[in-house]
């Protein structure tokens, strides 16, 4: 009986895994096309791959970073790719205004939002906490509130279409790992805000989805987070 008890609780396990973990839709490119794409952090790295795959799927797509030179091109790049339009602005995160302003271009531009994918990072270290308050106030700054900023200012877009929100975290951000104090702190943050919004959205009925993307060490030739130290706890490349 013991036995039979068992093994109908983990049959029930399995079967709402099952249910909460199915994709209720398969995913096709075909449901990218023609949606309006916010990427920030897109002038590098995973946001400007983000932006390449978009455009071949045909979506509009406007990216932002600080860096012109290198947003031109990957919007040029974009275009060639099949975006159904492209375009860039750039400007620092830190900055609050600047990242409000991200989001009405774009209503100014595709006249609504169907998507806001939060990806841009800024420059850290990779060592043992040093006690500067001002780059971890700094780096929430970046990391965190300009993410918040902007959620806030796309959210009537994102409810009128049924948009989504997609927020690039880590595993430094689920996990207190040593040598990420100051990322760590920006990363868990983004759980705390966006993980506790998406249950809002689900009580309230709002239809708009958020998802939290944890992902572990990629390489991408061109990463921001700078190793000062030989105390490191992994071996990275870095420029
Ligand atoms: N690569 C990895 O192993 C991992 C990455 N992640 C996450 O993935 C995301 C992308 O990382 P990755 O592609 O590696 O990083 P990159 O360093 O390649 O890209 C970071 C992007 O953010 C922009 N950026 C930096 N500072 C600012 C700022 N002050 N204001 C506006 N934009 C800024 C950069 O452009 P510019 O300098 O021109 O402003 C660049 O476009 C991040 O959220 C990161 O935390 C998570 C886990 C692992
Ligand atoms: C203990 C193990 C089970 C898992 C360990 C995972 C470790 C190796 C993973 C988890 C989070 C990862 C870091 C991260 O989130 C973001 C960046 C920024 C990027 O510009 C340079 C790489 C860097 C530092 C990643 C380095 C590798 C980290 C520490």
């Amino acid at each position: 009986m013991a036995l039979l008890n068992k093994a109908l609780i983990a049959l029930l396990g399995i079967l709402l895994a099952v249910y909460f973990y199915s994709g209720k839709e398969e995913f096709k490119p075909e449901m990218l096309k023609g949606k309006r794409v916010i990427i920030t952090g897109a002038s590098s790295g995973i946001g400007e791959q983000m932006a390449y795959h978009l455009a071949r799927m045909g979506s509009h797509v406007l990216i932002t970073a600080r860096t012109e030179e290198k947003l031109k091109k990957v919007i040029e790049k974009c275009s060639k790719l099949g975006a159904a339009s492209a375009y860039y602005i750039p400007g620092s995160m830190d900055n609050m205004t600047f990242a409000k302003s991200v989001v009405h271009e774009a209503e100014r531009l595709f006249g609504g939002l169907d998507m806001l994918i939060l990806n841009h990072v800024g420059f850290t270290y990779f060592n043992f906490f040093d006690g500067d308050v001002d780059h971890v106030r700094n780096l929430l700054e970046i990391n965190f509130l300009s993410y918040v900023t902007m959620t806030v200012e796309a959210l009537p877009m994102l409810k009128a279409s049924g948009g989504n929100i997609v927020v690039v975290s880590s595993f430094a951000g689920k996990v207190g790992l040593p040598l990420t104090v100051p990322y760590s702190t920006t990363k868990f943050a983004l759980d705390g805000f966006f993980s506790s919004l998406r249950m809002e959205f689900y009580q309230q009925k709002v239809n708009v989805s958020i998802t939290l993307s944890v992902i572990s060490y990629i390489d991408t030739g061109n990463n921001n987070l700078h190793a000062k130290s030989n105390n490191m706890l992994l071996t990275v490349n870095y420029e």
